[in-house]
């Protein structure tokens, strides 16, 4: 059963680099809580943190840098090549992932709060607490150029990663509502300001406010 006090919350999802961490700061800018499953991953690969550990036991120590910290590029190059890396990986921290998403859920203050989930469409139903799920689309290509306009990547490992994800008709299936990133930032805008109506109208509406 819906809790009426827990707060309503709100899945952003999208493929790497769709423009899930432009749209979240749009939400934000309207003063919606934001928790993003990224940032989540990178605190608990602290230094001194359990899942460090475990990652240093499975992947070896050359996965550590200098100081101690994670070589992420390092380890994204070892994911990305061989699928067993990868669900090794995915299995220290998607669990964990997981509960600190559902635990800061119950902190948001805001109207209703965004989740920022990358990988919704391939977690299989682990997130059917969320009330809603806003998918960022746009067409292959244009990703791939986004993509490798921002980040720089070794040969082949854009596709490699569009490989490991959920494809654009999977994630769509998810969707309550769709943001199309394919045209201008101005026109991302207008889109993230309409859903932000319709979301606190819909958080309003459930909470009776
Ligand atoms: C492999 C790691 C070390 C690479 O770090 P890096 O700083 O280069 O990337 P960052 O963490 O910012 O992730 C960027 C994007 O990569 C994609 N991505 C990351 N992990 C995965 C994965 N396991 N499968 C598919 N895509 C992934 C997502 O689109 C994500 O938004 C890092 O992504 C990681 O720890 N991944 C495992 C945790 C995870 O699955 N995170 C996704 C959020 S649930
Ligand atoms: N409408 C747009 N027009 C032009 N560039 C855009 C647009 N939307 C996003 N970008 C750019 O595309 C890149 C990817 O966007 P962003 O970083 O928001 O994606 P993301 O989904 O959060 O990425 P990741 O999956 O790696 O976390 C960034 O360089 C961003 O500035």
């Amino acid at each position: 059963m819906t809790d009426p006090h827990r707060p309503y919350t709100v899945a952003l999802t999208g493929g790497v680099a769709s423009g899930k961490s432009t749209v979240a700061e749009r939400f934000a800018a309207h003063g919606i809580d934001v928790l993003d499953a990224d940032l989540i991953a990178r605190e608990l690969v602290q230094p001194g943190a359990p899942a460090l550990h475990e990652i240093r036991q499975r992947f070896g120590r050359e996965m550590l840098d200098a100081a101690g910290g994670l070589d992420r590029r390092r380890l994204r190059e070892a994911v990305f090549s061989a699928p067993a890396e990868r669900q090794a990986l995915e299995a220290i921290l998607h669990p964990r992932i997981r509960r600190a998403l559902r635990e800061r859920a119950s902190g948001i203050r805001s109207p209703y709060g965004l989740l920022a989930i990358p990988l919704l469409a391939e977690s299989n139903g682990s997130y059917d607490w969320i009330d809603r799920v806003l998918v960022v689309d746009l067409p292959r290509e244009l990703q791939l150029e986004r993509l490798s306009r921002r980040d720089t990547l070794a040969p082949g490992l854009a596709e490699a990663m569009l490989a490991a994800q959920a494809g654009r008709a999977e994630r769509l299936r998810l969707a309550d509502d769709v943001i199309d990133n394919s045209g201008s930032l101005a026109a991302l805008n207008a889109q993230v300001e309409r859903l932000h109506h319709r979301y606190l109208e819909l958080a309003g509406d459930r909470t009776g406010a």
